[in-house]
């Protein structure tokens, strides 16, 4: 169809949530991803364990690597008190622009940073451009044949610090293997799997959360 799956989708929240209403947003992207198309949010199903992380860290600073359509920005900042600043990194500027308009139909735009850019770019300005001195935790849901290089530039630019927790997706389905044994071998973090469902579907997935001891 002439409208692209990520502008439907956008339509459709904007026709069944109600404006200002994180959770209802939400729910109606999760709505639609089991009973219509599948759309690769990261989900209800790993998002719950999402939640459970964001909620024990309790993150002042927080940097998403990956957009999309804003599902995963709604659902951490609706957790998160005004004072936390969420930065979030989008490369497709299609997505990043119906993200925009997600984010802001859920009215939350206030309270996060949009950089419309590639990782490996913004990356390197975090602490210049951004004002970011080091980041409280990480969710990288971006293109898996880039999670090593960007969790790589994290360290090298020095944004983790003693404790940072480094949240990733799609460990399993599609899979980022060298990621996975990098965080698990290196030495330089406490990793665990936590196993799930993939987004809208019953297959296995799940999260890595690897935690940098300094
Ligand atoms: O959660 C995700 C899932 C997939 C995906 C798409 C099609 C498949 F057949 C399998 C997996 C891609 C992603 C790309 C970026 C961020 N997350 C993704
Ligand atoms: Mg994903």
């Amino acid at each position: 169809s002439a409208m692209s799956l990520e502008r439907r989708i956008l339509q459709y929240v904007q026709q069944q949530a109600l404006r200002g209403d994180p959770d209802s947003v939400m729910a109606a992207i999760d709505k639609f991803g089991w009973e219509r198309e599948f759309a690769m949010n990261v989900g209800d199903v790993k998002g719950v364990i999402l939640d459970r992380f964001v909620k024990e860290t309790a993150p002042k600073t927080m940097l998403e690597l990956g957009t999309y359509m804003g599902y995963s920005a709604i659902r951490t900042v609706r957790l998160l008190p005004e004072t936390a600043r969420f930065i979030t990194v989008e490369f497709n500027q299609e997505n990043a622009a119906v993200a925009k308009e997600m984010i802001a139909f859920a009215g939350l735009q206030n309270r996060i940073i949009q950089i419309m850019s590639d990782s490996a770019e913004v990356i390197p300005q975090l602490k210049t451009k951004y004002g970011v001195e080091t980041l409280d935790m990480v969710f990288i849901d971006h293109w898996k044949d880039v999670y090593l290089r960007d969790i790589k530039l994290l360290e090298t630019n020095e944004l983790l610090r003693k404790g940072t927790v480094v949240v990733a997706d799609n460990i399993i389905k599609p899979g980022a293997p060298d990621y996975a044994d990098y965080v698990r071998t290196c030495g330089k973090y406490d990793s665990t799997f936590h196993e799930s469902n993939y987004e809208y579907s019953n297959d296995i997935d799940g999260l890595e959360k690897s935690v940098y001891r300094g």
